[in-house]
């Protein structure tokens, strides 16, 4: 069993990051054992409380990768993804990792096509095998693979099963990404309710929802969520760890125990680390999130920030920018000019603005604040021209 931080946080929901493994999953993404112990202790130091940190069942190399996660001391849960059978849980021993989650599939589905077996068989495979990596020394979870397709009285029974044969949690997984928020709710609610397991939610971002879904499942009962950096993984990927932590913290009061200023920097690492850069406009983390450009919203936000913001940017180590372009208006430039030492009389923001909108249309982007003074020596000397006409 892992040791634990001294002093862990409280913590209401508890993450558990599968960048390593689900994440790694996305298309084309491969990372090097360097990138994989940088990411760990990123995600350590920012208070994650579990790693899902790869497949045993992938060789030599990935347990190799898994001892090295496993010995570092991170001060959180190390653990493997397991198929539901003895080879995954003898690679998951020689890995040395602290828990197993041993997957099975819980649709019909799934199991006929995969496996070639029936809900009672399944149920016959959870008896064995978790009771199998309790012996070897694991932390055991259970994943009901594709349990949003799956029959709702299978999964009660699975609960019951899973909880019997000894796991500390049953992961209800989206493997297809085909809930809702709603169906979310319905999914996980009457398994939370009858069953005393912790249930963890996993979620695909086939149709965008992933977050939202996976919020939902927190409302319903569950208590473990996971995530990945970036919400990169399998397909369109999974719920994104900074959109549900900062939601779970922001909208819900409920506590992570990470620390929502370190997600940014961690969000810039697993992008190079994975090449699928952060895009601009990322909820939390993306660059432009915290930016302001359209003359309304800035010139609230400059009397109350509360006007105009959703999430507030200390959270999460970044500050409100405003940035000067096709949008502003003249309590915008006139700040930004006055961060400068610039005056903006009226009659010259009524020629500024116009010139500000024609440069950053034609440039197709915001304007640097160099552009913005050589405008505003333009938009005076015209001001100037109008008011002292020469004569001939
Ligand atoms: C929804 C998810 O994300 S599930 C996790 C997916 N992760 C991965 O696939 C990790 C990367 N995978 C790999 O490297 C390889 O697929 C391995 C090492 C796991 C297996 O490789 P192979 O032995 O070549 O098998 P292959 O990939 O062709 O087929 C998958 C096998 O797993 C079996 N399997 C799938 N899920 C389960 C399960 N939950 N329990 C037991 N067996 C399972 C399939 O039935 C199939 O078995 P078969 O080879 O006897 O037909
Ligand atoms: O079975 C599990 O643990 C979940 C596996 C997974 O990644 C998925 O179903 O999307």
């Amino acid at each position: 069993m892992f040791e634990a931080r001294a002093s862990s946080p409280k913590r209401d929901v508890w993450i558990n990051d599968t960048t390593l493994r689900d994440g790694e999953q996305t298309p084309g993404v491969a990372f090097t054992l360097a990138e994989k112990v940088a990411i760990a202790e990123a995600l350590a130091e920012a208070g994650a409380p579990e790693l899902e940190a790869g497949t045993p069942a992938m060789g030599d190399e990935e347990i190799e990768t898994l001892r090295v996660l496993a010995s570092r001391g991170l001060g959180l849960r190390v653990l493997a993804w397991c198929r539901m059978g003895k080879a995954d849980i003898d690679a998951a021993r020689r890995a040395g990792v602290d828990a197993v989650n041993l997957s099975i599939p819980a649709s019909d589905r799934l199991l006929s096509v995969k496996l070639g077996l029936d809900r009672a068989e399944a149920l016959e495979r959870v008896r064995r095998y978790v009771p199998m990596a309790l012996d070897a020394g694991f932390e055991v979870a259970v994943g009901a693979e594709d349990a949003s397709r799956a029959d709702p009285d299978h999964l009660l029974r699975l609960a019951e099963t899973v909880a019997e044969a000894g796991a500390f949690r049953l992961r209800l997984a989206d493997t297809v990404g085909a809930l809702d928020p709603f169906r979310a709710h319905d999914l996980v609610a009457p398994i939370a309710r009858a069953s005393d397991l912790a249930i963890e939610f996993h979620g695909h971002d086939d149709y965008g929802l992933a977050t939202a879904n996976t919020l939902a499942a927190v409302r319903a009962g569950a208590t473990h969520v996971s995530v990945t950096v970036g919400g990169i993984g399998e397909r369109a990927g999974n719920a994104c760890l900074a959109e549900v932590a900062a939601a779970l913290e922001g909208l819900h009061g409920l506590k992570t125990g990470l620390d929502l200023a370190r997600l940014p920097a961690l969000a810039e690492r697993v992008a190079r680390a994975s090449g699928r850069p952060v895009p601009d406009g990322k909820a939390i983390v993306g660059r432009d999130v915290f930016a302001h450009e359209s003359g309304i919203h800035v010139a609230g936000l400059l009397v109350d920030p509360e006007t105009y913001r959703g999430a507030d940017p200390k959270l999460f180590g970044r500050r409100h920018r405003i940035v000067i372009g096709k949008h502003s208006g003249a309590k915008a430039l006139a700040h930004a000019l006055g961060e400068h030492g610039v005056e903006l009389p009226p009659l010259v923001a009524a020629r500024l603005i116009p010139l500000v909108r024609s440069l950053a249309t034609r440039r197709k982007r915001a304007l640097s604040i160099d552009e913005v003074l050589r405008l505003h020596e333009q938009a005076c000397a015209a001001t100037a021209a109008q008011d002292h006409p020469r004569r001939f």
